[in-house]
């Protein structure tokens, strides 16, 4: 589904990511780990095409994109991105919030799927609320309910955890479950809430200051090794 290769990304002049090489596969739960500013968002921020990679190649879904194709050329493209802080539009309502992911689909496919309320049921009963008045945990839920509107092929979820009830983690690691048992669809999680992620990853990558320090299935990384990799 998603392939990279020596990937790489600055910021202005600096360099912030080496190097990068790392596949997400259908129907798995890829983890991306390591400790504050090793390059996590910064790696999301490039596969999603919000800040164009340096070098190295990526290919999604058997085809190789280009490295200046922007955000919405991938939203397009099936990638799914829920960003660290949500990014919800908070004057504008729940509904109004699910809308915007129909930007990426076909006229015929506009709605809101029945599934976006067995998964987040608060969402319903909210529809005409406005984000900005929804708990933290609520927009999360909104966030990822409004990425998956556009039927992403590649979900990013970036710190999905962060500031969140441990109520409303435990839904959301379901809703995680619940996306990987369907088969079709590539995530990367972005998590350091470590037990969280341990429990729900089947690959492991950690970064250390910018560079791949471990890339390897749940079978080859015991939880006290990683634990070690992506502890300060
Ligand atoms: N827009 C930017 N301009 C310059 N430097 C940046 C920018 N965004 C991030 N950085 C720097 O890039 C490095 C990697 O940041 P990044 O946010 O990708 O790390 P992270 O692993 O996601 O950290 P965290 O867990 O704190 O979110 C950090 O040193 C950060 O200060």
């Amino acid at each position: 589904m998603l392939s990279l290769s020596d990937l790489t990304l600055h910021y202005g002049h600096s360099q912030i990511l080496y190097d990068i090489s790392m596949e997400a596969r259908p129907g798995a739960v890829t983890c991306l780990m390591g400790t504050n500013g090793v390059g996590k968002t910064s790696l999301l921020k490039a596969i999603s095409g919000t800040h164009a990679r340096s070098g190295g190649a990526m290919v999604l879904d058997g085809a190789d994109i280009a490295r200046t194709t922007p955000a919405h050329a991938l939203a397009r493209a099936g990638v799914g991105y829920v960003p660290q802080g949500r990014d919800i539009f908070p004057l504008m309502t729940v509904k109004e919030n699910l809308e915007t992911g129909y930007a990426c689909l076909p006229k015929s496919d506009w709605g809101i799927p029945d599934e976006t309320f067995e998964l987040f049921p608060i969402l319903k009963q909210f529809l005409a609320r406005r984000g900005g008045d929804l708990s933290g945990g609520q927009q999360q839920q909104l966030a990822i309910a409004r990425a998956l509107i556009a039927q992403p092929k590649l979900l990013l979820l970036d710190e999905p955890t962060e500031g969140i009830q441990p109520n409303i983690i435990k839904q959301i690691g379901e809703v995680i479950k619940y996306l990987r048992q369907k088969g079709d669809m590539a995530i990367i999680l972005v998590e350091q809430f470590f037990d969280f992620a341990y429990d729900l990853g089947d690959h492991f990558v950690a970064l250390e200051r910018g560079r791949v320090i471990h890339n390897a299935p749940k079978a080859d990384t015991p939880r006290e090794v990683l634990l070690k990799k992506v502890s300060v």
